[in-house]
């Protein structure tokens, strides 16, 4: 089936450094049927090691891990730490997220609207290599945290509108360095 709509993107450099990305997704089928589609922004981050990173602000969350069958689960530890291939959709996630990468000491704050999901993704060691666009050591330096909307698909009516916002900011400390409240990044 075939529709008509508009897709707009809007990319904002802040006077930071901050990347801010607005999609608009517009129905402008005319013979007034809705239509339905899933997003998310691909986003790959740079990270010094993968087995030194951790992501604050999925722990607890509920999510689909698409390498189980899609089944659900439910987040149990703290902050999520990477030791393996991992390909998970988390539901209804809150509109911030922290990638905090202690040696780099660097931390990537992720800031949504309009975008309830969170899928991470690393293909780690074997699937790299299964990847034609992508080096067999990579994996190591790279982690996709994609905002999302993908549980519910997202339905327009004729001339209706969507928006999902993304916000993306580097924040050079690390969460050690006392100069980073993890609870005030995620809260405040
Ligand atoms: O190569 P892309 O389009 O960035 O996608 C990478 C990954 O993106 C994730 O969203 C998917 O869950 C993975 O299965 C997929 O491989």
């Amino acid at each position: 089936m075939t529709y008509r709509f508009e897709f707009r993107l809007r990319v904002a450099l802040g006077p930071k450094g901050d990347l801010f990305l607005t999609s608009r997704i517009r129905n402008t089928n005319t013979d007034g049927k809705p239509f339905s589609f899933t997003f998310a922004y691909h986003t790959y981050f740079s990270v010094s090691d993968i087995s030194e990173v951790r992501i604050e602000g999925l722990e607890t969350m509920d999510y689909f891990d698409n390498l189980k069958g899609k089944e659900r689960f439910t987040e149990q530890g703290d902050a999520l730490v990477f030791e393996s291939e991992i390909d998970k959709v988390y539901l209804d996630t809150p509109p911030k997220i922290a990638i905090i990468d202690h040696e780099k000491k660097r931390t990537f704050v992720l800031r949504k609207d309009g975008l309830p999901d969170a899928v991470v993704w690393n293909p780690w060691e074997r699937r790299s290599k299964t990847i034609l666009d992508f080096g067999d050591e990579e994996y190591k330096h790279m982690l996709c945290v994609e905002p999302a909307a993908v549980e519910k698909p997202i339905t327009l009516k004729p001339g209706e509108e969507w928006k999902g916002r993304l916000e993306l900011s580097a924040v050079p400390s690390s969460y050690y360095s006392g100069q980073l409240d993890p609870d005030k990044v995620l809260h405040g």
